[in-house]
């Protein structure tokens, strides 16, 4: 699902009008009548009080023309025009003519007035800014936020919570509405899905009002929410007559003494994602463990006892995961570097890998192309420095992903891919998942897609997305606070069973 920006919006918003030959106005009563329906499946008639909240702009005017439609329907409205400008907009004075010769009387918020009193089992509908917000409210429009946010009255945002951008951190985060539901108007928007400004919107739904299907077909967009329908047409079939040879034969790298526990998981994540055969590559004191642990899977022991000091592969792997449980010990990094100068078979650099990475920069030139790096946060930051912000961080990762021609995976709750300028967002995976371990699986799942001949960054969303989607339905057996990494490994089947299951609910454009 692409995620455009305002920009593109208006663009569709523009090509609409024109191809489709229809007027504005006529646009926004589709979104009106969108937003309306949405509410009288769930209201059903209900005498509740509902406070619209409604801007000078278009997104008021969404929220006037809903008004009209509410009304119409018997419910109880109560519209407070924020009149935080002269600028009317042309389709909103449409509206407000039309709520007027209904006999609907607004009244018009400004800097003086009394804010009105919102209960709590009240209804706000928030239209106050869209996707035209382009700097930080006024003192007393941010007071009239501030006073909706703390109503504890259920609100729900047309098209994006007031006072949030969406491609950027706003100024002051007490001026933006928290939602709890946003119907967003064709696609979701960027800010949606990073934590400083995601946290105000807590779940999302689309309303399709029809734009112009060509043009959202043919726009290239720098970011993408991917779904299901994202997902299914990566997967790669298996033959009948397909060996395991033909899926290719795994390493993982990594371990030190108290850290082999690491490389079990990664190992078992890359079986069970279909590696055809998986390799652990361990200090000695693995060697047991390993065997125990994950009799499908060979061992190969490196000299170094308790930590890999000098790296030996007897063997042409076709993917090599390196990094995790590996410690940074001198003997260690300086074993990954003499490795990494001379090595051609494609990578997955996780954990330490990716510090050892940092600590030595130079050594990013001898990746092989399309490497897959898999930082956390922290390990991010040793790689980039620090950033500005959320939006800022995507921008230098994009930057790095395109100086050193790798795959960035940024983990997170919606962890996003990272390659040639484009952005991937995962739409699985739940708190359950920040779990010990679950990063291992993660990396020793990238591997084993590689493994079988996925492209590098088919690899990475695919892998991503199953990982999210295996923990999630741990999450719906046990919560959150029971997904472990070996439980999520055990999901990985059923992961793919839901992929291809007819029984699975029709994918609904929804997030939270
Ligand atoms: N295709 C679609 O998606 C459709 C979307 N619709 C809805 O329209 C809005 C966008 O409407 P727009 O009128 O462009 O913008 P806003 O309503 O968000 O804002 C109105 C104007 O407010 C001014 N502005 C911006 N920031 C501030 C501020 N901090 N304080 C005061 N005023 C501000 C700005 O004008 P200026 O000239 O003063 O800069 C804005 O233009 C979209 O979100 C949807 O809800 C359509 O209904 C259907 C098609
Ligand atoms: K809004």
């Amino acid at each position: 699902m692409k995620i455009f920006s305002a920009a593109q919006i208006y663009k569709a918003d523009k090509l609409t009008i024109k191809n489709q030959q229809i007027s504005s106005e006529a646009l926004m009563e589709r979104a009106a009548t969108g937003l309306f329906q949405w509410l009288h499946e769930r209201l059903r008639g209900t005498s509740v009080k509902i406070h619209l909240f409604c801007g000078i702009g278009n997104n008021g005017g969404d929220g006037i023309a809903l008004a009209r439609h509410l009304h119409e329907h018997g419910y109880n409205v109560h519209v407070h025009v924020v009149n935080y400008s002269e600028k009317r907009s042309k389709d909103f004075l449409i509206n407000l003519e039309r709520l007027k010769d209904r006999k609907i009387w607004p009244d018009f918020l400004s800097e003086k007035s009394t804010l009105p009193k919102i209960h709590e089992s009240d209804i706000v509908i928030d239209a106050i800014f869209g996707i035209g917000l382009n700097r930080e409210p006024e003192g007393w429009v941010a007071h009239l936020i501030k006073h909706i946010n703390s109503s504890g009255a259920f609100t729900l945002s047309v098209d994006v919570p007031s006072g949030l951008y969406s491609d950027r951190v706003p100024e002051n985060l007490e001026a933006v509405v928290e939602s709890n539901y946003v119907l967003t108007i064709q696609a979701p928007k960027l800010s949606f899905f990073l934590p400083q400004t995601g946290i105000f919107v807590n779940q999302w739904e689309i309303v399709d009002i029809g734009l112009d299907p060509q043009y959202l077909e043919e726009t290239e967009t720098d970011y993408q929410f991917i779904t299901k329908s994202d997902i299914v047409p990566l997967y790669i079939p298996r033959e009948k007559f397909a060996h395991k040879g033909s899926f290719g034969h795994s390493v993982i790298m990594g371990g030190s003494y108290g850290k082999i526990g690491a490389v079990v998981l990664s190992t078992k994540a890359s079986l069970n994602i279909g590696s055809g055969l998986v390799t652990a590559y361990i200090p000695e004191c693995g060697y047991g463990v390993l065997q125990t642990a994950v009799p499908e899977a060979m061992v190969v022991t490196d000299d170094g006892d308790d930590h890999v000091k000098k790296i030996k592969i007897p063997f042409e792997p076709t993917v090599i995961g390196l990094g995790m449980g590996l410690g940074t010990e001198t003997g260690t990094v300086h074993a990954i570097s003499e490795f990494l100068e001379k090595n051609k078979t494609p990578l997955v650099i996780d954990a330490d890998g990716i510090n050892i990475l940092a600590k030595q920069p130079g050594l990013l030139k001898k990746l092989p192309p399309q490497t897959i790096l898999t930082p956390h946060e922290g390990e991010l930051k040793r790689l980039l420095g620090t950033w500005k912000d959320d939006f800022d961080k995507l921008k230098k990762t994009m930057a790095f992903s395109k100086e050193h021609d790798c795959i960035v995976v940024v983990k997170g709750a919606h962890t996003i891919v990272i390659y040639n300028g484009k952005g991937y967002i995962n739409s699985t995976g739940n708190p359950g998942i920040a779990t010990a371990g679950s990063g291992d699986v993660l990396t020793g799942t990238l591997t084993g897609l590689l493994s079988q001949g996925y492209p590098a960054l088919h690899a990475a969303i695919f892998g991503v997305f199953i990982h999210g989607l295996a923990g999630d339905i741990e999450a719906s057996q046990k919560g959150y606070e029971a997904v472990t990494a070996s439980s999520i490994i055990n999901n990985i089947g059923n992961a793919f069973m839901a992929l291809f299951s007819t029984k699975q609910e029709e994918e609904a454009p929804s997030g939270d």
